[in-house]
C-alpha cells in the first residue's frame, strides 16, 4: 500500500470568532503532487502553515510520515516549504543565504548549494544581494531554500506567483523533475490553474474554509466539459429555445452566459437555431474541458447548495 505522508484529519481553525477551516479532512500519499485550489481567502496558506507547525493545531488531527504534530520533529526535517513571500535576509547575496540554511540544516557539502543554485536557476545571480533580485528571482531563491536539504515532502504556497512563462516552465520541469527522480511528495498551491492542471497528480478544492472535493487527474480529465459558451443578452429566452429544441444539456452560468455541453449540435447550427428565435446572440466560444472551467463549475454547484 503507498505510504500516506500527510493526514490531515477534521482539522478547523479559528482567527477570533472567524472559522478559516471548517472540519477539513484529506490525504496526501507518497509520489502525489496534490494541487490545492481556493479563491483568495480559502484556507490555503492556513492548512501548509498548520502542517509546518508555523500556526498552531488546536482542533482536529496532522500526522506527517505517520508522526502525529505533538511529536513531529523527524517529519519536519523531512519536509521542505515555501510560504508565503520566501523570507531571505536582504543584505546576503543568494551563496550566502543558502550557507545559513545549509547551517540550519547541519548541510556541509557545498556542491548541495551550488547544485541547488544552478537546479533553480539562479547560478548568474550567486553574488547578487536578496534584495536586488527580481521577485521571479526571490521566488527561486525562495524555492531553492525549501528544496536544499532534499525534502521527502516539499510545500509551495503559490511557487510561481511573479515568475515569467519561461520561469514558470522551468519551475514545472524542476518539480517534475523532483517528483520523477527523487521521488519528492508535493503539496502546491497556485491561482494559475493551466499550470496547476499540468503539474498535478491530484487536485483538492477548498472554499470558504471547507474542503469540497478530490479528484485523481484521471478521474478531472473524464468529468471535465467541453462545449460551447453561449453570450447572449437575455438568458432566460436562450435557456427556453434551448429547451425546447432538447438541446442538453445546458448550464446557465451568469446574467449572460450559458454553457452548452457537446452535442450534435456544431456553432452554427446553434447561433442559427438562436437567432431564428430572437435570440440576440453577442458571440460564443468553443471550450474544451478545462480545470478552470472544472472548477467555476464546482464552486456553482457548491454555493447554489449553500443557498
Ligand atoms: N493570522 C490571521 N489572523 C486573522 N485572520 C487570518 C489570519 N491568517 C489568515 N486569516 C484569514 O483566514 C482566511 C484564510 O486565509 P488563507 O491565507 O489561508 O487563504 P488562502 O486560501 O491562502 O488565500 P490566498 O489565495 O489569497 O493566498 C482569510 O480570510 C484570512 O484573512
Amino acid at each position: 500500500m503507498t505510504e500516506t505522508v500527510l493526514d490531515f484529519n477534521h482539522v478547523s481553525k479559528k482567527f477570533g470568532r472567524f472559522q478559516a477551516l471548517d472540519s477539513v479532512s484529506f490525504q496526501i500519499k507518497r509520489g502525489d503532487i496534490y494541487g490545492l485550489i481556493g479563491e483568495n481567502g480559502a484556507g490555503k496558506t492556513t492548512i501548509m502553515k498548520l502542517i509546518t507547525k508555523i500556526s498552531p493545531l488546536r482542533t482536529g488531527s496532522i500526522s506527517l510520515f505517520g508522526e502525529s504534530t505533538s511529536n513531529y520533529q523527524q517529519a519536519l526535517k523531512r519536509t521542505g516549504a515555501m510560504i508565503e513571500s520566501p523570507a531571505a535576509f536582504n543584505s546576503l547575496t543568494v551563496i550566502q543565504n543558502l550557507k545559513v540554511i545549509a547551517k540550519q540544516n547541519g548541510i556541509q557539502s557545498k556542491t548541495a548549494i551550488d547544485d541547488t543554485i544552478e537546479f533553480v536557476g539562479l547560478s548568474k545571480k550567486r553574488k547578487t544581494k536578496a534584495k536586488h533580485l527580481s521577485l521571479g528571482q526571490k521566488q527561486r531563491l525562495g524555492l531553492a531554500f525549501a528544496i536544499l536539504p532534499h525534502p521527502d515532502f516539499l510545500i509551495l504556497d503559490e511557487p510561481i506567483n511573479g515568475l515569467d512563462p519561461s520561469g514558470i516552465i522551468e519551475i514545472r520541469k524542476l518539480l517534475y523533475k523532483l517528483n520523477h527522480e527523487q521521488q519528492t511528495t508535493i503539496l502546491i498551491s497556485s491561482h494559475i490553474l493551466t499550470e496547476l492542471y499540468q503539474v498535478s497528480t491530484k487536485f483538492g478544492f477548498i472554499h470558504h474554509g471547507k474542503f469540497i472535493k478530490e479528484v485523481t487527474k484521471e478521474e478531472l480529465d473524464k468529468e471535465k466539459e467541453s462545449g460551447i459558451l453561449l453570450d447572449v443578452d437575455d438568458v432566460a429566452k436562450a435557456s427556453e429555445v434551448l429547451d425546447s429544441s432538447n438541446v442538453k444539456p445546458f448550464s446557465i452560468q451568469n446574467d449572460h452566459s450559458i454553457f452548452v455541453k457537446d452535442n450534435h449540435l456544431n456553432t452554427g447550427n446553434l447561433s442559427q437555431l438562436l437567432i431564428m428565435n430572437g435570440v440576440a446572440l453577442n458571440g460564443m466560444t468553443k471550450q474544451e474541458g478545462s480545470l478552470e472551467q472544472y472548477y467555476t463549475q464546482l464552486m456553482k454547484k457548491t454555493d447554489e447548495g449553500e443557498k
